[in-house]
């Protein structure tokens, strides 16, 4: 560790006291720290254009690209942070899992997972299998001065729920079939998910990641009873395995207005809203000690600039009492999206929450 870099790490100073990582830690900040889920993608005419005849997954891989992707909406927007380009079924791709990912569809899984004998597709993931990650994370790091990069992951229910239906699902079937009718081999799953997440991120934090998020962006579909039983386990196994390198972990998952205090429990420093509970509302779900993200409803970005402003300030004054707050969507930008709507909603809350 050197003069110029901070207790918590690889990360140089400036980034440590940047607004972003300041929010996580609930530390008082100069302006509101704005990111968006899925910042970097098909609303950006620069990304359609680098991406032109190149496949979503071997984007992924390649890491100049890949560096490239995740530095447009850093550029355009003026974000507070960077979200590392990739995808949720990147590690299971790299160990091994015959995949693709379908454009307008999502992730399509060759062979589901269903029996135990199917359990073997899971090996273990090493650092040499997503060596481009280091490799991207160490460009970025580079280029991004001080903008804290974050890295994800997906959580053990999400992937399983396209490992065990073989694709996206609105019922998760096959899921819930398997969760509920094999307890030991879901578990066993689970487990198996969480080892394979815990590496990924720790390769990302390695490589120069300052925040993780864990994307459990379907877990919504579960009572809170089910969630503590048969997914938190293995959530918590993730975030235990990344605590000691004293990076913000952040928990997002989509219709979890009930498990919000679950998701905090699981291990989480900030927990993701979507925009279905109003924020002092999640705050007193959630309890002390953690600070909130979100949680505009990404659909108010269809909508003059004027609703847009009203929507956003009813978020931030619903944040004012929070010990710490990240301003995000309360889900992914659209593809469909105006990108300026975008920039200027940055500039509004940094305006708007300026000290
Ligand atoms: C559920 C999930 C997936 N992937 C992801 C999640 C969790 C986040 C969430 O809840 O939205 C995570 C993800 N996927 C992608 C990112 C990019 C990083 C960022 O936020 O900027 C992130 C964070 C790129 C991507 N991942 C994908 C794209 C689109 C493919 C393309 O651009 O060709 C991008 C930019 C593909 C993908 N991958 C997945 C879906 C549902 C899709 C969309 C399919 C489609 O509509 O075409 C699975």
């Amino acid at each position: 560790m050197s003069a110029n870099h901070s207790p918590a790490g690889q990360q140089p100073t400036a980034t440590y006291e940047s607004a972003f990582l300041k929010a996580c830690r609930r530390e008082p900040v100069p302006h509101t720290p704005v990111w968006f889920m899925r910042q970097a993608g098909r609303s950006l005419p620069e990304y359609l254009k680098v991406r032109e005849g190149i496949p979503m997954l071997e984007s992924c891989m390649r890491p100049e690209l890949v560096a490239e992707i995740t530095l447009q909406p850093v550029r355009r927007h003026n974000v507070d942070a960077a979200i590392y380009f990739s995808d949720i079924v990147v590690p299971l791709k790299a160990i091994g899992v015959d995949l693709d990912i379908k454009p307008g569809v999502g992730p399509v899984v060759q062979n589901p997972i269903r029996t135990r004998a199917d359990l073997a597709q899971l090996r273990d993931l090493t650092p040499e299998d997503v060596h481009y990650v280091t490799e991207a994370i160490g460009l970025l790091t580079a280029e991004l001065g001080p903008t804290p990069l974050i890295g994800f992951a997906g959580a053990p229910f999400t992937l399983a729920s396209y490992l065990v239906e073989g694709g996206p699902s609105k019922n998760h079937e096959h899921t819930k079939a398997l969760m509920y009718g094999d307890p030991q081999l879901w578990a066993d799953l689970l487990d198996r998910l969480a080892e394979i997440t815990s590496a990924f991120l720790k390769v990302q934090i390695e490589a120069g990641a300052s925040a993780v998020q864990l994307f459990d962006s379907w877990v919504g579909a579960l009572a809170p009873a089910d969630y503590r039983r048969s997914v938190m386990p293995a959530s918590t196994k993730v975030f235990d395995a990344v605590a000691g390198y004293g990076v913000p972990r952040i928990h997002f998952g989509v219709g979890t207005g009930e498990l919000l205090g679950l998701m905090g429990e699981a291990g989480a420093d900030v927990v993701g809203v979507d925009w279905r509970v109003p924020l002092d509302e999640a705050a007193r779900r959630v309890g002390p000690g953690k600070a909130l993200q979100g949680n505009l409803d990404p659909a108010v970005l269809f909508s003059s600039t004027e609703a847009v402003e009203a929507k956003t300030r009813e978020v931030l004054d619903a944040a004012a009492g929070l010990e710490g707050h990240v301003f995000n969507l309360g889900h992914g930008v659209l593809p469909s999206m105006n990108p300026d709507a975008l920039t200027r909603l940055v500039e509004y809350v940094h305006t708007q929450t300026a000290r």
